[in-house]
């Protein structure tokens, strides 16, 4: 898996790289990263990227020539046609199914805009996915791409060991499109208030019951959205439907 990064801000992607399951992961070699900066293929004094929007507005835009020869030369190193992805608010939503659908791939070059935004002629000469993360503004691309990258990156075989995986497999909510249950750990009573005794009973089966339960009264008082979904996709049992039932009564 190799992810490359066009971005003004190399540095920002040491907290990917460097820390936690991710850094792992890449200390194992299970994927690899290389940023490549516009400002290296400018040729003015100024390395110039950004300049005024035509039809005038405020802020800067991102200018297409650097873009796109960083683009190129990300490509003509990778040797495959990886999409080139442009993390916008403008884009496709971000989910756990696209994480999923590119831990099967062999990665994508991730353009991280800065300023108001890019020049659309680079878009349409280079891209080939726009992605957001969420309908906010930020600063950069970056952090969209770095949680993107973080989101396939602990899918792949070996990044996540035995425990933390089995953890994503069997008991992760999220993956069947619900909201997970909540989390407990030692103290057994802290400030008075105990563990569910269902968590602490060693009955697995009544264990797994009590956390899918948990998980459908949070995703029906939280994202009835995605409830519906999961309806929609056949992953609620009649056991669940009439828990379920049994709330709204
Ligand atoms: N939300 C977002 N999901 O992906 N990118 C997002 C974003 O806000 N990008 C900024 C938009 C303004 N220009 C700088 C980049």
């Amino acid at each position: 898996m190799r992810y490359d990064a066009i971005t003004l801000f190399p540095d920002m992607f040491d907290a990917l790289s460097a820390h936690g399951v991710t850094g792992r992961a890449h200390q194992m070699g299970l994927w690899r990263l290389k940023c490549w900066n516009p400002r290296d293929f400018t040729h003015d004094v100024h390395r110039t990227v950004d300049d005024r929007p035509y039809g005038g507005g405020p802020g800067m835009v991102m200018m297409a020539g650097p873009l796109e020869k960083a683009v190129r030369a990300a490509q003509q190193d990778r040797g495959d046609d990886a999409p080139v992805v442009l993390l916008s608010p403008t884009g496709q939503g971000f989910n756990q199914g696209l994480a999923q659908e590119w831990a099967a791939g062999s990665g994508a070059i991730l353009v991280c805009g800065r300023y108001e935004g890019v020049d659309q002629r680079f878009i349409k000469r280079c891209v080939t996915h726009e992605v957001s993360l969420g309908d906010f503004v930020l600063s950069g691309g970056e952090l969209p791409a770095m949680v993107m990258m973080d989101s396939v990156v602990r899918l792949l075989p070996g990044a996540l060991n035995d425990a933390e995986s089995a953890r994503q497999d069997s008991f992760n909510a999220a993956l069947t499109g619900l909201l997970d249950s909540p989390h407990y750990t030692r103290p057994e009573i802290y400030e008075n208030e105990a563990v569910p005794a269902e968590l602490l009973s060693g009955h697995h089966a009544r264990i797994a019951r009590w956390r899918r339960d948990q998980s459908l009264a949070l995703t029906l008082g939280r994202r009835p959205d995605l409830l519906e979904r999961a309806r929609e996709q056949g992953l609620l049992s009649k056991h669940d439907e009439a828990f379920l039932a049994g709330l709204s009564q």
